[in-house]
């Protein structure tokens, strides 16, 4: 009976919105002023997890959130998959208000969490029937066989959760977070203690999907992973935004590299023609000299150091990576 469908189908499947539709261009997700302040507890006072976070996830971007531990990387997302209350703020996904739609928002996110925590009870295939039925996929349109060979994981489809392995684990967790076929997925440190074997074929899937139009959004610790697969970065510290912006971007902050300057004798102090330099007397009385080879060449910083009175001894350089920049913006606040 139609009422009965209607009610199985509890969530349904948001339909984006067609490409082009002005009107309805919104992101896959929006947070603006999210605060989330944990109430004090077990003698522990209260903490302000998320202190006004504004962040737009464009659809069908890649999308890293990357920030120190306890930064508040897992609160927006434990915001974002109803599993935490937030306590100010607002958050649409897929243009669905999680306040005014909370259905529709939810229906149009998946969320691998970073625990892997698997019911030992379920084989795979009956814990992505499970979680189908959550979500009230209706069976004719369930994909449990296709998404468990897409995840290497058919032939473990009938084997006992708890004979499988942590990447396996993970890879399951990941194919319950698509069962209902969300056109948001959002993986919390997907890779942690993933061997790179497995971290290559979880991203391989996790490539397809976002070429078949799935927008990506995945925490890590891994710095080069985020720099080589996600398309714009944001930099949380302190449950703050220190940093949202185009990968490329983000990464020209550090295109900055270092002139490492070896003194025939070693300097006491910077000399004072210098002052116009990015440079910095080491404690081993090399002098290194920050620059951007785009716009200042290597030999016009030798040619200052040289009028200054400093005669050169030797010359390298060191290259800055995503990992400066980010300690450069996550070290300094508090
Ligand atoms: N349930 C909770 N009760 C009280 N404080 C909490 C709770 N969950 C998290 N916090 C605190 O909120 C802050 C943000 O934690 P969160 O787990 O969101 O950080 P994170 O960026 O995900 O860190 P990690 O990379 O270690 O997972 C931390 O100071 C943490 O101790």
């Amino acid at each position: 009976m139609a009422s009965h469908v209607a009610h199985d189908a509890e969530i349904e499947t948001p339909v984006p919105a067609e490409p082009g539709a002005s009107a309805a261009q919104f992101n896959a997700i929006e947070a603006r002023g999210l605060r989330k302040v944990y109430r004090a507890s077990g003698g522990q006072p209260a903490k302000e997890a998320l202190k006004g976070i504004d962040l737009a996830i464009p659809r069908g971007s890649i999308f890293g959130l990357l920030g120190p531990n306890g930064a508040g990387k897992s609160t927006f997302i434990n915001i974002l998959a109803g599993l935490v209350m937030k306590t100010s703020g607002n958050v649409s996904l897929w243009g669905f208000d999680i306040d005014v739609n909370p259905r529709q928002a939810r229906a149009a996110i998946g969320v691998v969490p970073q625990e892997l925590h698997i019911d030992p009870f379920f084989t795979p295939a009956e814990a992505l029937e499970l979680q189908a039925g959550l979500y009230g996929v209706p069976r004719p349109e369930r994909r449990t066989m296709e998404i468990l060979g897409a995840m290497g994981l058919a032939d473990k489809a009938d084997a006992y959760a708890r004979t499988l392995s942590g990447g396996m684990r993970r890879r399951l967790l990941v194919a319950k977070a698509m069962v209902h076929n969300p056109p948001i997925l959002v993986l919390d440190e997907p890779t942690a203690g993933v061997d790179i074997e497995l971290r290559k074929q979880l991203w391989d899937y996790v490539l397809e999907l976002h070429a078949k139009g799935t927008t990506i959004v995945l925490t890590t610790h891994y710095l080069e992973e985020a720099q080589s697969l996600c398309d714009e970065i944001a930099i949380i510290n302190h449950g703050e935004v220190v940093a949202c912006e185009p990968t490329g971007q983000l990464l020209s902050r550090i295109e900055e590299k270092r002139l490492i300057i070896v003194p025939d004798t070693p300097l006491s102090a910077l000399p004072p023609q210098l002052a116009a330099l990015k440079a910095e007397l080491r404690e081993d009385g090399r002098l290194a000299v920050r620059y951007n080879p785009a716009e200042m060449k290597a030999g016009d910083i030798l040619a200052q150091i040289g009028n200054a009175g400093v005669r050169v001894a030797d010359v390298s350089t060191e290259e800055a990576d995503l990992e400066d920049v980010f300690l450069q913006l996550t070290s300094s606040r508090r």
